[in-house]
Parts: structure tokens; sequence; C-alpha cells
């Protein structure tokens, strides 16, 4: 555990102290979340992937209600939606004959909203669970929920779906987080302020930041054709960003607050008890992992201007969902609807579900819609793989970080985390800081006198002005026996190279040098033998000199 510790701290992952608590309204810290995710993802993940929870039912084609976004569209493969149309391929207790057979009333109900197929899901429980799918009164919603009951609405089927990678960005995306973060937030002056506009904007920042780690998550390599976890991406878009991270933190700690307040109320909810004993059972198993410090409601709203506030909460939060209908890739904008819609239920719980009034809990519990629960569920099944994926991409960090062979990388690394302009600008207050305490004490008595006092001064300076700076360690000379240095590799091959070249050279320069002398042995030679041929004697001038000129090379 503590080698945990000491390993996320030395490798300084998205700068975060893991014992830190997530924020001023929640009592946790962002080790003790990683601890209940981890004991209840398994749990999480089979309750998605049931047959309650897997399909929405969703108004993919509402209009923007904003401005008009008819010429843009997403035309990449994966920012399609998979709508279910075979109906034959689905479990038989979603056929609709057999949902029908439940309830002659709701199958009558049905029959008039002539949308047999689409009314599965109003249909699942009996008539007297039925208030479930009735319109919630407006003034206790986070969102619009008239979306889910229209004729034009489509069934998905999510497990199929995926929220990952589909290639949509660029301006149109970026003006729709532009919208949310300046239009509907806060301002960042009143975000300090109170702890509600600031939950305001660290829930939009989470959703942000949740969807950014499934995309770098679920990326798309274009070489294998496969979707996988892209570490760089990651770090560009939220690891890089402590404040991004502590708020998918913060997320997760106001759902599953909103979980454990639902908790009593089980068999309010419209959960069918004659299939869905499982379900049930799964849902407790996760909840009561849960705390209820891990997050304070009744911080949030807690001073004199609060009923004014939070009007003003719900009506931005309201626009934050509408906006949804202007994302122009259909995957983008189911998961983004599904998402909004479940962090709005969570706030109507959390905020509105008063549990010594009797008349909320008929408003906001008996009324909690099959959408808002399965949103509900599903949101938290996608924050809880967000934080899944950052504790993988913290070892997939850490293997490069120590991946002692790769160079390359180490040197990536460096750059990443000590960029240029951070490096010049501490290197410049060094400076500045090492100059003025020079100043300093030679005004006091001579620069001399306090030398050594000043190297002190300078690296104490270096060490707080660097310190959250990976600087390569310092070398340390070795010596022999004898005492001598000991040439490193690196430096040993620099000097033979410089040598060699120098020899080169030298060679290059000699021959120049020489040539005339050679070209005049080389005439007198050959006259001298042809002056001999001619007076007929013998050749007495050796083919061999005694005394060749022979450059001998130096080459190591
Ligand atoms: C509702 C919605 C759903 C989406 N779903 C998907 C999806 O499923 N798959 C997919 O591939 N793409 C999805 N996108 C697109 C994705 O969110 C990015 O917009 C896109 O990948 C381009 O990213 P970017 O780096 O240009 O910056 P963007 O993510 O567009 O961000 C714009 C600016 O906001 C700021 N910012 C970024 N993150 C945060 C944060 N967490 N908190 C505060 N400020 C921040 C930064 O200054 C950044 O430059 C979705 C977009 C929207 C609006």
């Amino acid at each position: 555990d503590n080698n945990e510790d000491v390993s996320i701290q030395e490798s300084n992952f998205c700068k975060l102290d893991v014992n830190q608590q997530v924020s001023p309204s929640c009592d946790i810290t962002f080790k003790e979340i990683n601890e209940i995710n981890k004991k209840i993802r398994p749990d999480l993940v089979s309750l998605v992937q049931t047959e309650f929870f897997r399909y929405f039912k969703i108004d993919l084609y509402k209009e923007c209600s904003f401005w008009d976004t008819s010429d843009a569209f997403c035309t990449s493969r994966n920012c399609a939606v998979d709508v279910v149309e075979d109906w034959d391929k689905l479990p038989e207790i979603w056929q609709p004959e057999v949902l029908g057979s439940l309830n002659n009333e709701t199958v009558s109900e049905a029959t008039e909203e002539n949308d047999n197929e689409l009314t599965f899901l109003n249909q699942l429980c009996d008539k007297s669970k039925s208030g479930s799918t009735q319109k919630v009164g407006s003034q206790y919603d986070y969102c619009d929920l008239d979306d889910f009951s229209k004729e034009g609405s489509v069934l998905v089927d999510l497990v199929e779906n995926p929220e990952r990678f589909t290639g949509y960005g660029g301006n149109q995306s970026a003006s729709i987080w532009m919208n949310i973060y300046n239009e509907n937030c806060f301002t960042v002056g009143e975000t300090g302020q109170s702890l509600a506009k600031d939950a305001f904007y660290r829930l939009v920042s989470g959703l942000h930041a949740s969807i950014a780690t499934h995309l770098s998550n679920g990326y798309l390599n274009t070489d294998t054709g496969n979707f996988e976890p892209n570490l760089d991406l990651f770090m560009a878009r939220v690891g890089n960003f402590p404040d991004r991270v502590a708020n998918i933190y913060f997320d997760y700690s106001v759902i599953s607050k909103a979980l454990w307040k639902i908790r009593p109320y089980m068999k309010r909810l419209s959960f069918c008890d004659s299939y869905d004993e499982k379900v049930k059972s799964i849902f407790l198993n996760i909840v009561s992992q849960l705390d209820s410090k891990i997050f304070n409601e009744d911080l949030i709203f807690s001073d004199n201007i609060s009923s004014k506030l939070k009007d003003d909460f719900k009506l931005r939060f309201k626009n934050v969902t509408r906006l949804m209908d202007c994302v122009h890739c259909d995957r983008c904008r189911m998961w983004g609807k599904i998402q909004t819609t479940g962090y709005a239920t969570s706030l109507k719980i959390l905020f509105e579900l008063d549990q010594h009034d009797e008349e909320t809990k008929q408003h906001i519990v008996d009324k909690l819609t099959k959408y808002e629960l399965i949103a509900l569920i599903n949101t938290f099944d996608r924050l809880s793989q967000s934080i899944a994926a950052i504790n993988n991409f913290e070892t997939l960090y850490n293997q490069r970080l120590n991946s002692s062979n790769n160079t390359q990388n180490k040197l990536a690394n460096f750059f990443q985390n000590n960029n240029f302009f951070k490096l010049l600008g501490s290197a410049r207050k060094a400076v500045t800081s090492t100059i003025t305490s020079i100043k300093a004490n030679a005004s006091k008595g001579g620069i001399k006198a306090s030398e050594e006092k000043d190297t002190l001064i300078k690296e104490k300076e270096e060490q707080v002005v660097f310190a959250d700076l990976k600087m390569p360690k310092k070398k340390t000379k070795q010596l022999d026996s004898n005492g001598t240095e000991i040439e490193g590799v690196w430096e040993k091959a620099w000097k033979t190279e410089i040598h060699n070249f120098k020899e080169a050279l030298r060679f290059i320069y000699r021959c120049y040098a020489d040539l005339p002398s050679n070209v005049w042995n080389i005439c007198l030679y050959n006259m001298n033998k042809l002056w001999n041929r001619f007076v007929g004697v013998a050749n007495y001038v050796k083919e061999e000199e005694d005394n060749p000129i022979a450059y001998s090379l130096d080459i190591q």
C-alpha cells in the first residue's frame, strides 16, 4: 500500500494527492473512492448489462432550440447509433405481446398511443406502479422528460453502442462546450463565492472530462482497427489537468449520494417484482458499499439566497440538457442526453427530496420514471468506468516512465513534464533570486566573505524553484583503485572519434605537402631506368626503396 503511494508521488501522475479530500462538500478522499469503485465495479458492469438497464428510448431527432443545426452533421460511421429494429432478437420479456399480457389496461393504453413497440418500457410494471411513467411536475425537474415518451423516439441497446472515440470535434463540439461554460455556468468570479456555483461548474467539467477519458480509453487505432487506450491523448485532454480529474471524482460523489439516498425507497421504485429480483439485488449490493459522507448536499444551498439560487441553478442545468440536442454526432448526443439526464435525476433526488416530508417523497420517488433510473445507473457506470480507466492510465504512465531501455520515451516524458517555457521561466526566477541575494550580501560587507552563504542560498532557491520539475540526476564521478577518474563509455567514444578525425586530416595534409617531391622522385626514377636501358647497363636502381616514405596512421 505504502509502495503504491510512493510510486504515485514519484510519478506525479495527474499531480493529485490521493489522500486529499475530493472537495469541501465531499468528506472522502480520492483513494477511498478508488477503493469503493474497485469493489462495486463488477456488480455495476453486470447491472448495466441486464435487460432492464441496457435499453433506452430517446428522441435523436429533436431540433436544437438555440441555433440552426440543419447544415451540420457528423459523417463518420463512428457517430452513428444502431437502433433496435429486429424485435425477434430481443429476449422474450421484451416482446410486445408478452409485455402486453402483463396487464390488459396497459395494453389498451399502448394501442391508444399506437406505439406498441416502443411502449415496452412503459409497460414493464403493473398498473399499480404505472405512476412511474407519468409526467413529473416540472417544478422539481432539472431536465425535460417529455423526450422519452415521444412517438418519434427510438429504442437503443446501450451495450451495443458504447461511448468511445467517434472523431466528432472541431468548432462544432467546441462551440457546444463553450456555450455550456460561457452562457450557462456561473462566471469565473462567481464560482469561488458559493459552493452551489462551484458545484455547477464542477459537474459540467466532470462530465466533459469523463467523456474525454472515454474517448481516450476507446481510441481508434488506425493501424489495428481496434479501439484501445491512448495514454498521450488522455494526458493531453485530462491527465495534465488535475482539476479535471478531481471533477470526475466529484461527479462520482454526487451520483453515489443520490443512489444512497433512494435506497430506502426500493419498493416504491419502478422495478418489476415479477422478473427484476436479480436486478434489485445487484442494485442493493452496489448501494450498500456507498457511504452517506461521500457528498453533503445540505452544504450546497445553505445560505440565505439559496432559494433564488436554486431556481437559477435548475434553469441553467435544464439549458445544459437542452444543448445536447445541438450535438451533431448521434452517438455523442445519445450519451450526452443519457448523462445529463442522469445528473439531472441525481440533482432532483439530492436537492428536492426531503426524507421527512411525505409530499416530496410522492413527487420525487413515486414519480421517478424508468428512463431517469436507467439514465442514473448508466451515468454512474460511465463515471465508474472513467475512474477505472484513470487508474489503468496511471499504470501505463508509470510503465512508460520506468521503462529504462526506452530513452526516446524518457526524453519525451521529460519534455512533456518540463515544458520549455516553464524551464525558461524557472531559470529566469532562479537567476534573478541569485542576483538579488548576491547584491544583498555584497552590500552587507563584501562578496568574498559571503561566498559560501551565497552558494547555499542559490542551491536552496534552485531547489524550491525547480521543485516541480523532473531534472536528470547529477552525474557522479567514478574513480578506479588508484584514484584516477574512470571514463564513461560515451566520453571515451567521443575522444576516439575526435582523435581519428584529426589523424585523417593530418594524413590528407601530408599527402598534399609531399606531392611535389613524390612526383619529382617518380620522374627521376623512370628517367634513370630509361637511360640505363639506352646505354645498355644493368638496372642498378632497386625496384624498392630502402626507406619508403610510409605514412603510419594512428587510427583507434
Ligand atoms: C455533449 C458532447 C458529447 C461528446 N461525446 C463524444 C464522444 O462520445 N466521443 C468523441 O469522440 N467525442 C465526443 N465529443 C467531442 C469531444 O468532447 C471533444 O469536443 C472533441 O474530442 C474535441 O476535443 P478538443 O480537445 O478540441 O477540446 P474540447 O474537448 O472540445 O474542449 C474545448 C475547450 O474546453 C476546455 N476544456 C476541455 N476539457 C475541459 C474540462 N474537463 N473542464 C473544463 N474545461 C475543459 C479546453 O479549454 C478546451 O480547449 C462530445 C462533445 C459533446 C459536446
